[in-house]
């Protein structure tokens, strides 16, 4: 395995999901950066072999959650560096890439919900909140062929929020609700409503309500375009080799 410093050129970087929505605009901001070089572009039917036998130092995952975790192992047993936008990482999920790279020391992963800087910050806004109001509902918004619902940024913000709550205190959200259509209330992760809306037009975009007596917040963040991914992505791809282990969210990288 190597890094950028080994090499002392721009960064290798391998592409899985290449000709999907997220993974065609990675390919050509890593074209376009100075300091990173597209040498693999991998998408369905693919081998991934081609990634390694072009010498990757890095591969950027945007694939499907079904694949992800395959594609990371291997990523992790050939020394390749990861950063993966790929929803679908449960604390179980996390755990079981913790143990594959305790046998490689020296690979790093970034796994990050969303490359957004604007919803890293919308997210930080929203567990910072938390603690104050007693009632929180989560409205993600996304393009109807998203696959996955609701959103990794939903969940991972929820978990946030839940994590903040219990911190200070806070006992259930207040809902009274006793006689419900299946769904009409939304997803319940960690005990905060989580409601997805898909619909033509939207890219991704995510509302958080919080509410106490007399007054209400909304934290909001839209990505209309998928290049308000590619700041971020790129932070990653030049971090990662530098980090050992796993590193969740894109937070760290940005202090
Ligand atoms: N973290 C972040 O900031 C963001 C994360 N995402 C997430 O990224 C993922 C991809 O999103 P998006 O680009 O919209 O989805 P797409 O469906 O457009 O792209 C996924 C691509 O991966 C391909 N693929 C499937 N299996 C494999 C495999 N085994 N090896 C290589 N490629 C494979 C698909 O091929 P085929 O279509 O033939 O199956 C497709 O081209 C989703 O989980 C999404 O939620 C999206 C945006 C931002
Ligand atoms: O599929 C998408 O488009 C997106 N997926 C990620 C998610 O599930 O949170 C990030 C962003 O919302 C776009």
């Amino acid at each position: 395995m190597t890094d950028e410093r080994e090499m002392g050129g721009p960064i290798r970087v391998g592409v899985l999901g290449a000709r999907g929505r997220m993974g065609a605009e990675v390919c050509k901001a890593v074209d376009a950066a100075a300091d990173t070089t597209l040498v693999a572009a991998v998408d369905q039917g693919d081998e991934l072999a081609a990634v390694a036998d072009a010498g990757a130092q890095v591969v950027v995952d945007f694939t499907t959650p079904g694949v992800v975790m395959d594609n990371l192992r291997w990523c992790i047993e050939q020394g390749i560096h990861a950063v993966v936008g790929t929803t679908g990482f449960t604390e179980q999920r996390l755990d079981q890439v913790r143990d594959w790279l305790a046998g490689k020391p020296g690979v790093g992963v970034v796994i990050a919900p969303n490359f957004g800087i604007g919803a890293v910050l919308m997210m930080q806004f929203a567990a910072r909140a938390a603690r104050h109001f007693e009632s929180v509902e989560i409205i993600e918004q996304h393009h109807p062929r998203k696959l996955d619902a609701p959103s990794g940024t939903a969940t991972h913000t929820a978990r946030l929020i839940a994590a903040a709550r219990a911190e200070a205190g806070l006992g259930p959200v207040p809902d009274a609700t006793a006689d419900e259509v299946a769904g009409a209330r939304g997803a319940d992760i960690d005990g905060v409503r989580v409601h997805a809306v898909r619909a033509t037009g939207l890219v991704a975009h995510q509302e958080v309500l919080f509410g106490t007596t007399g007054e209400t917040l909304t934290i909001r963040h839209d990505s209309y375009d998928r290049v308000s991914f590619m700041p971020g992505v790129l932070v990653a791809v030049r971090a990662v080799g530098n980090r050992p282990g796993l590193t969740v969210g894109l937070d760290p990288l940005l202090d």
